[in-house]
């Protein structure tokens, strides 16, 4: 049950989890499947940055879950020939802590900070120098004894990543030299990723097969692996040696993923807009409170790809269900949609 809940949140869940997909992540820029934009821009900059000798400009990543936001930070570092340092913005709880990472990296070292929307106000301002300038200023000792030490840093990079670039100050975003926003990947992307992690798992797949599981996969590489691994003990104990489209199928219908890669929460989710609220607007808080779903969780997770494949829609009033979502259920698209 938990584990249908998880399948297509495209959130990290679980230690096993990280540790497969340290096994499936991409060690260079080439072979980083998609996002071909960014990954030009970021070739350009990391050989400029590497022929002055000099620290890559600071990065912020951002996108939905599972994009691959934490494995292009590592493949940047990699790039760089330099170390990188992860931590996440509620891991950092008081400047001490940020000063202790900062004093531990050699010069051009990427310090990787997920989640950067969490950090607590106080170490946002201090990495505020700290990004400009390499220093931090900082107070030593206490009562009549408490002096400020300008701490100097050696140059680095920060990169920063997080799935909510709306909850950023402007402040620390702009800090930011090299700011990219991380697209859902498409349908050809998502199969050379699944024929990429099948061949980590030694698992053959057919051509349409991946082609299924990509369609079902909501555009997140994340998914697909997750995917492809559960059908993959499907096609096993089925006794095929390939992953073939019907197995996919079969399997992906059993798990209840359909073909556009909705699970039930979001049939759920358009189901209650069009029953309730007649198709909409409706905000999403009361949505959320319907669906007995966190307003943040369906923010982050459901509804920028409900929005991606046009089936809802956003207007000042609150969220709308489009005609395509009523065909894609089954329902008749009430007179007054259709016309406008
Ligand atoms: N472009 C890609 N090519 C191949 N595999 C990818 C790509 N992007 C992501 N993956 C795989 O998808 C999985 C999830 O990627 P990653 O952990 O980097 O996502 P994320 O954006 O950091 O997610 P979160 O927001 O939850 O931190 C990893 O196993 C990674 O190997
Ligand atoms: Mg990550």
């Amino acid at each position: 049950m938990d584990d249908d809940q998880h399948l297509l949140s495209g959130e990290n869940v679980d230690g096993q989890e990280r540790a497969i997909e340290t096994s499936l992540r991409p060690q260079h820029l080439n072979e980083y499947i998609g996002q071909t934009n960014i990954k030009h821009e970021l070739t350009v900059y990391i050989q400029a940055a590497k022929a002055r000798s000099e620290s890559l400009d600071h990065v912020l990543l951002y996108g939905p879950p599972g994009l691959g936001k934490t494995t292009l930070a590592m493949v940047i570092a990699n790039e760089m020939q330099v170390n990188i340092r992860t931590t996440s913005g509620p891991a950092i709880e008081k400047p001490g802590d940020l000063v202790a990472l900062l004093n531990e990296l050699e010069p051009g070292d990427v310090l990787f900070i997920d989640e950067i929307h969490r950090l607590p106000k106080i170490v946002e301002e201090m990495l505020y120098s700290a990004m400009e300038d390499f220093f931090v200023d900082i107070v030593v000792g206490q009562g009549p004894t408490a002096h400020p030490v300008h701490f100097p840093l050696p140059p680095f990079t920060l990169i920063g990543a997080t799935t909510r670039a709306g909850l950023l100050s402007a402040p620390l975003r702009d800090r930011f030299g090299i700011v990219e926003h991380m697209d859902y990947y498409k349908v050809d992307e998502l199969e050379q990723i699944v024929f990429r992690t099948a061949s980590i798992f030694q698992t053959r797949i057919e051509e349409a097969g991946a082609h299924e599981l990509a369609l079902r996969s909501r555009g997140t590489p994340r998914i697909a692996n997750r995917l492809l691994k559960r059908v993959r003990d499907f096609a096993q104990v089925d006794g095929r040696d390939s992953i073939d489209q019907a197995v996919v199928v079969s399997a992906l219908n059993l798990l209840r993923v359909d073909n556009q890669g909705l699970d039930e929460i979001d049939i759920k989710l358009l189901k209650t807009m069009i029953k309730f609220y007649r198709g909409g607007p409706v905000g999403l808080n009361t949505l959320a409170a319907n669906i007995g779903e966190e307003a943040e969780t369906v923010a982050e997770m459901y509804e920028p790809y409900l929005l991606q494949i046009g089936f809802i829609n956003r207007t000042p009033r609150g969220r709308v269900v489009t005609p395509a979502a009523y065909q894609h259920l089954g329902i008749e698209v009430p007179k007054e949609k259709g016309e406008k």
